[in-house]
């Protein structure tokens, strides 16, 4: 499991109610457990354990594991390379702050400080008369660039020492998405990883990190699969010292005679969710209508009344200056605009959004293999796209497994079974594909989400086209396709649900874009 999908399945606990408090005490309990265990297989008799923490939650899973240890009669000495204050991980905090509390001493612990590296040098574990086991609980998922000094060293005391050495979740070093090593990592015997082995320690092998072992803590499975707060992690930081444009640029292609509203929406639904210049290319007969709607847009004049080939070198043109580019929204569903679409799928190099109408002109078989690509169609559409490809027995079992029964649950009672036959089907495009419904789908090759946000005042014309116009703003961040797909029927459905809220059921599309900025920031639950 990569981290940032670690680290977001985390944060969703939150949503869902579990705690990562309590996360972290499922973690540290069966850090004890595994100890236990292989302590009776290693050694004779009782041994001590030496935990080294840093200022994360690994840290916090290392002061709740001295605590069940203790309990199960092995002595612990704990080495904690931040004081108090320094600690980063409020769950981390509370549980060194129950380790401080438990004075005078009555069971076998010791909880020492080290304040610089000259500290490390007069420790002199090899020294120690009892066996012992170390656990590494300085770094885990959050580990950012190259160890900072005091943390190096502490990794080559551990790297010395004769015992036994447990990683915690990631050997404190290693990288945990690539498994690269750039400096230094704990020479693990053994890894611990929680919920699910870290991408990095699969690719470093056992000969980095020694024998991989799993603990569940009880993370559902919907904290992973279901799209919750937690995802918004995923979204890039903003750097101060940005300019106009370094936050997406994005061209918009659609507009008609008789829909001029549709990339209009999209556009104010890419300004919204932070793209920095919005283009929008569209005929003659929608262009003015759509000026006068805003003066964020830039409007550019196709040729003609429908969009053509005529208009090609141009919309290449614009397409080379921005970050990301949307096909379809009011387009209509001319034949000059059909040959325009397909040569423009195949053409553009940039990050791809394919909305309602380009679905229906485009060729599956040109953008196959495209993997920055992102469609966006329900049930109807989603079977229409695909109905060269895939036999009418796969498309229809695919439809009957993604069916709620009538209390909404979907038929998943084996569940990996059921995802492989909906990826079957999936998996024939490389790109993203958001299949919009009650519930939203989102499928990139392994990959499954299903967005539980919006409500049924989302029927209105034009979510749909708000839905694109978020997916071109966050490509346009930089963000991949399967983010990107993630998180825009996310943030889509809930400023639905707030448009709601203000609005009953009297909400519009324009009403539910002026929610995305604040759902966006986390500035609302
Ligand atoms: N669901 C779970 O798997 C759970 C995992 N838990 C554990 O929490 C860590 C992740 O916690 P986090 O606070 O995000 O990160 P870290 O503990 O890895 O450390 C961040 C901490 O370290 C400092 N830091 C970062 N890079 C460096 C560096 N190069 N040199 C020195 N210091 C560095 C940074 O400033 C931060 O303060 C996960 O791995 C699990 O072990 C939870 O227990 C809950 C459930
Ligand atoms: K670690």
């Amino acid at each position: 499991m990569d981290p940032i999908d670690m680290m977001t399945t985390d944060y969703n606990c939150e949503y869902l109610g579990l705690s990562r408090l309590c996360l972290m005490e499922n973690a540290g309990k069966s850090i004890s457990d595994e100890i236990a265990a292989l302590s009776t297989f290693k050694f004779s008799k009782p041994i001590k354990i030496i935990i080294f923490t840093g200022s994360g939650g690994n840290g916090g899973d290392g002061f709740v594991a001295a605590r069940h240890l203790l309990n199960r009669g092995f002595e612990v000495q704990v080495y904690c390379l931040n004081t108090l204050d320094e600690i980063k991980s409020d769950d981390a905090l509370a549980n060194l702050e129950i380790l401080m509390s438990l004075e005078p001493r009555v069971s076998r612990l010791s909880v020492d400080f080290i304040k610089d590296s000259y500290d490390l040098d007069k420790l002199d574990l090899n020294d120690s008369n009892s066996e012992f086991i170390v656990l590494d609980c300085l770094l885990g998922t959050g580990i950012k660039g190259n160890l900072r000094r005091k943390l190096r060293k502490t990794v080559e005391l551990i790297n010395e020492i004769n015992g036994l050495k447990v990683a915690v979740d990631v050997p404190s070093g290693l990288d945990p998405l690539t498994g690269e090593i750039s400096d230094i990592a704990v020479d693990a015997d053994y890894t611990i990883s929680f919920h699910k082995i870290k991408t990095g320690v699969k690719l470093a092998g056992e000969e980095k990190v020694g024998g991989m072992i799993t603990c569940d803590i009880g993370i559902p499975l919907e904290a992973e699969i279901f799209v919750e707060g937690g995802d918004l992690l995923r979204l890039k930081n903003r750097n101060n010292d940005s300019h106009k444009g370094n936050n997406g640029k994005v061209l918009i292609v659609g507009g008609s005679k008789d829909y001029h509203g549709a990339p209009a929406i999209s556009a104010k639904a890419a300004i919204a969710t932070g793209a920095d210049l919005t283009y929008i290319y569209t005929p003659k007969s929608a262009a003015l209508a759509i000026k006068s709607l805003s003066e964020d847009f830039i409007v550019k004049e196709a040729k003609n009344d429908y969009l053509s080939l005529d208009d090609l070198e141009d919309i290449l043109e614009l397409a080379s200056k921005v970050d990301a580019v949307l096909l379809g929204p009011g387009s209509s569903q001319n034949e000059e605009t059909a040959k325009l679409f397909n040569v423009l799928a195949m053409k553009i190099d940039k990050p791809l959004v394919l909305d309602a109408d380009a679905l229906k002109l485009v060729d599956l078989s040109l953008i196959s293999k495209k993997e920055d690509l992102i469609i966006t169609p329900h049930l109807a559409e989603f079977k229409s796209f695909f109905r060269n490809i895939i036999s009418n027995e796969d498309l229809s079992n695919f439809e009957r497994t993604i069916k709620l029964d009538d209390k909404d649950n979907l038929d998943f009672r084996k569940v990996n079974d059921k995802i492989d036959s909906l990826q079957r089907v999936t998996k024939k495009i490389k790109g993203s594909i958001i299949l919009k419904g009650k519930y939203d789908f989102i499928f990139n090759g392994n990959k499954l989400k299903i967005n539980r946000t919006g409500n049924p005042g989302m029927t209105v014309g034009g979510t749909g086209d708000a839905l694109a116009g978020i997916c071109l703003s966050l490509l346009s961040q930089e963000l991949n396709s399967f983010d990107a797909a993630l998180l825009a029927p996310y943030l889509n459905g809930k400023a639905g649900d707030l448009a709601y809220e203000a609005q009953g059921y009297g909400f519009g599309a324009q009403d539910l874009t002026q929610y995305l900025g604040a759902v966006m920031s986390g500035l609302i639950d």
